[in-house]
């Protein structure tokens, strides 16, 4: 597939901190921080102008679901956005609470387990097409999932054994099953539920639900961008070797865990590589296949360079290759840093607040972002491109038709309701248009129904 759809959830860890000794319950917070939401467009679940939708499900994680985007930047930007709108949230809950008489702070973190050792999300789509056989397409994509942990892990303190340790990932203790429909009683690596928001008998949604969310843009870049190269590989039916795993949630577990990528994990077919050996596999597997396509978009250089740069990091152990550039390098450099200085073990408080804070989505908070500010940190993408992003959908995708339809409505006044595919005009004659392509970026009949709006009822 030449050109794909893609799209980030991200679900947000959420605390308040009160100064007045008076707590808020997490429900109640993260009802504070939806309040503007639900002025805005009389619901909890609604779809922005840059055609994001931005929910809250029953529990307390607001979700930030990107827009359908085309591009790996774009994509990027789009998720970046996110932040922006959380934060911008934050502050409108801030000044709200504290009219109300309630003195204290909202923090968000783009992390994926809390303090109580819930786990939560960072979902990726990919359109693929229909016909690749979806259980040949598992099979050889979870291999590569297990062991992708090494190149875009958060990194994460875990207590094993008596003994609190880095490991390369939070989602990976979390992690149920291989292949699956449900997202949160069992939770699987990929989800299967069959909802394509394009048409189905040329399409297929891929859900990926096993990621680690990422702070540092150069470590989204390698996340997506090489997966969306292993799916290349997949669909052009090319061979591949059977790298099918025995057991993957021991082996996804293990290899967090060990922190070292020469965990040994078995094969079906009864081989036993090292997660390294894995990796170098597939990474020369997609080497030769750019190698003898092409590549298809100006990034694919660089995140087959950052690729090999993290392995070769991983297998000499010498992680200031990457200590810039990848979630877990950075993290690790910085909290075993913390920890030398001011002797600490990993089993501290502070530490522990320190694993938090690197996620804090706040600028003058957040560790993450502390860093960055401190050329500590890479990024890959101009921060006007991000400001761009809140305001404007992606030009390239049917998220253009979704936005022009949303801000019609709004100026208008008219009701109306949107979800990936269908525009709804619920007043007068009224009308629903069905937009299957995602790549489309104009519709006459959408366009027909903001018509329809601007005329008197
Ligand atoms: N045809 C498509 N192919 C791939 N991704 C798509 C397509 N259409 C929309 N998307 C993306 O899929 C994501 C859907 O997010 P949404 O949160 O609505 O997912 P969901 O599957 O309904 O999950 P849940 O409601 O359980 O969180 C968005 O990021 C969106 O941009
Ligand atoms: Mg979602």
């Amino acid at each position: 597939m030449d050109r794909r759809i893609f799209g980030l959830e991200t679900e947000f860890g959420l605390n308040y901190v009160p100064s007045d000794g008076r707590r808020l319950t997490p429900e109640d917070a993260a009802r504070h921080l939806f309040r503007p939401v639900v002025a805005w467009g009389r619901s909890s679940n609604v779809f922005l102008n840059n055609g994001s939708r931005l929910y809250l499900d029953v529990g307390s994680h607001p979700e930030y679901a990107t827009a359908e985007c085309d591009q790996l930047l774009q994509l990027i930007a789009h998720d970046r956005a996110g932040e922006t709108v959380m934060l911008d949230l934050v502050e409108q809950a801030e000044e709200q609470l504290l009219e109300e008489g309630h003195e204290g702070r909202l923090f968000l973190f783009k992390n994926n387990v809390d303090s109580a050792g819930n786990s939560y999300g960072c979902h990726e789509n990919y359109l693929i097409p229909r016909k690749v056989e979806f259980k040949r397409l598992a099979d050889m994509l979870i291999p590569f999932l297990v062991t992708r942990q090494l190149l875009c892990g958060a990194g994460h303190l875990v207590q094993i054994e008596d003994e609190t340790k880095f490991v390369f990932s939070q989602r990976a203790d979390h992690m149920w099953e291989g292949v699956s429909s449900a997202t949160t009683r069992s939770r699987p690596i990929i989800n299967t539920r069959d909802e394509p928001h394009a048409d189905a008998q040329y399409h297929r949604r891929l859900h990926v639900i096993v990621g680690d969310s990422s702070m540092s843009e150069t470590t989204q870049l390698l996340k997506i961008g090489a997966t969306d190269l292993v799916l290349r590989l997949i669909e052009s039916g090319e061979i591949y070797h059977d790298l099918r795993l025995e057991n993957p949630i021991r082996s996804i577990r293990s290899i967090s865990h060990a922190f070292t990528g020469q965990t040994v994990v078995r094969l079906m077919s009864g081989d036993e590589p090292t997660a390294l050996q894995l990796q170098w596999k597939i990474l020369e597997l997609v080497k030769g296949f750019v190698a003898r396509h092409g590549a298809h978009h100006d990034q694919v250089e660089r995140v087959l360079e950052l690729w090999e740069r993290v392995l070769v990091a991983v297998e000499s152990q010498n992680f200031s290759l990457i200590d810039q550039d990848i979630d877990w390098a950075i993290k690790h450099k910085l909290i075993t840093g913390y920890a030398a200085k001011n002797n600490l073990g990993l089993d501290s408080h502070r530490i522990a607040q320190l694993n938090l804070t690197y996620h804090d989505i706040d600028p003058t908070r957040g560790l993450f972002h502390l860093l960055r500010r401190r050329g500590l940190a890479s990024s890959v993408l101009d921060p006007q491109a991000i400001a761009d992003a809140v305001e404007n959908p992606p030009a390239t995708t049917r998220a253009a038709i979704r936005s022009k339809f949303i801000r019609a409505a709004r100026e208008t006044g008219r009701r109306y309701s949107t979800d990936w595919v269908h525009m709804k005009y619920e007043e007068g004659e009224g009308g629903v248009v069905l937009c299957k392509d995602p790549f489309a970026t104009t519709n006459s009949a959408v366009d027909e129904l903001i018509e329809m709006m601007r005329r008197p009822v």
